[in-house]
């Protein structure tokens, strides 16, 4: 391999003391605001990373530093073996991104000509591309808007062509800003489901942010949580649940009206509503799960439907920063 070769073993993301400011006005004085400080992580390839924080946290200039679209102030960054701001072009063929409000997709477009096009942008064979539009076409459930512009969109379907115009070149890591936002219960669970699939089939490296608690228990393995562009927490969910002590809540809808459900073992009754027709419990998911928190009340009464509420990711990270506040 020559030395300008991008590497690909070793981690796919690699920072250190990783820095940017920036110098904004307050009234007449400016001041540097330092929007990431001082961030040393490694991601190797193949990894599930959630990246999570409160508005403003620096998530989306982590992002624009790994990807070479910001310089930063201090630190370095190595990006799928190469250096971003200075490598971006050759960056941009083995990362796939999916950001906020940018999109890859021409609006007046037909959605197939937009993959037309990116195909060509990134020198893909013929059959490379149509094996690979056919997948892609096949796993997000395309075929029904692919001859229309995407402007016509829906929010669903757009997410769904932006994902797939991000992936087209099978890139080693996709980065998502809030891939699942806005969209409803069951498009969430589709695109969750392929970016499964996908980085099995393909052992693709993920990198998302979100305020979906859903978002990050379904498709990471890890979570890095940043608070005032420092890094708060490295570890798995459950251990985020543990350190923050979040809770879980059953909401039960009942066939009868029933007093409170006290007697859960494990759960604690929070309150209930028409007579207590509908009642949420709550339960420490170490210490117990969901089906037995639900085992339980079914033995007691007949339930006709369920949900379980995820703790509110913004919720999670407060209590993580109060956390780190009170020592
Ligand atoms: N170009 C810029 N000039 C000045 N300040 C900036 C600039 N870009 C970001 N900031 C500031 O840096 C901090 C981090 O912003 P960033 O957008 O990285 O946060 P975020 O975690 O992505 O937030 P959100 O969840 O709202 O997208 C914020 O205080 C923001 O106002």
């Amino acid at each position: 391999m020559s030395p300008t070769e991008p590497s690909t073993s070793g981690p796919i993301i690699e920072t250190a003391g990783l820095t940017r400011t920036f110098t904004v006005r307050d009234g007449v004085r400016r001041r540097r605001l330092t929007a990431v400080d001082d961030l040393t992580v490694t991601i190797e390839a193949g990894e599930a990373v959630g990246y999570i924080g409160a508005n403003g946290a620096g998530k989306s200039t982590t992002i624009k530093m790994l990807t070479g679209i910001l310089v930063p102030t201090r630190g370095t960054v190595t990006t799928c073996g190469l250096r971003p701001v200075r490598d971006r072009r050759r960056l941009a063929r083995q990362v796939g991104v999916v950001f906020g409000q940018r999109s890859q997709l021409w609006w007046d477009l037909p959605v197939r000509e937009s993959f037309r096009i990116l195909a060509a942008i990134h020198d893909l064979p013929g059959d490379v591309e149509r094996a690979r539009t056919g997948e892609l076409v096949d796993r997000l459930e395309m075929a029904e808007f692919l001859a229309i512009p995407v402007r016509q969109l829906s929010l669903g379907q757009r997410m769904r062509a932006e994902i797939a115009a991000a992936l087209l070149h099978a890139p080693r890591l996709i980065i998502l800003d809030e891939p699942t936002i806005g969209l409803d219960v069951l498009s969430k669970q589709r695109l969750r489901e392929f970016l499964v699939a996908e980085r099995a089939t393909h052992g693709t490296t993920l990198l998302l942010t979100t305020h979906d608690m859903g978002d990050v228990e379904r498709l990471c393995d890890r979570v890095l949580v940043v608070d005032r562009g420092r890094l708060a927490y490295d570890g798995d969910l459950p251990g985020l649940g543990r350190t923050t002590g979040a809770e879980r809540v059953l909401v039960v809808d009942l066939v009868a009206p029933s007093p409170d459900l006290t007697a859960i073992p494990a759960a604690r009754h929070l309150d209930s509503e028409a007579h207590g027709l509908r009642q949420r419990l709550a339960f420490d998911p170490d210490l117990t799960t969901a089906a037995k928190v639900f085992a339980a009340v079914t033995e007691r009464v007949d339930v006709r439907d369920f949900t379980i509420a995820e703790p509110d990711i913004e919720d999670v990270v407060r209590r993580l920063y109060a956390r780190q506040a009170s020592g």
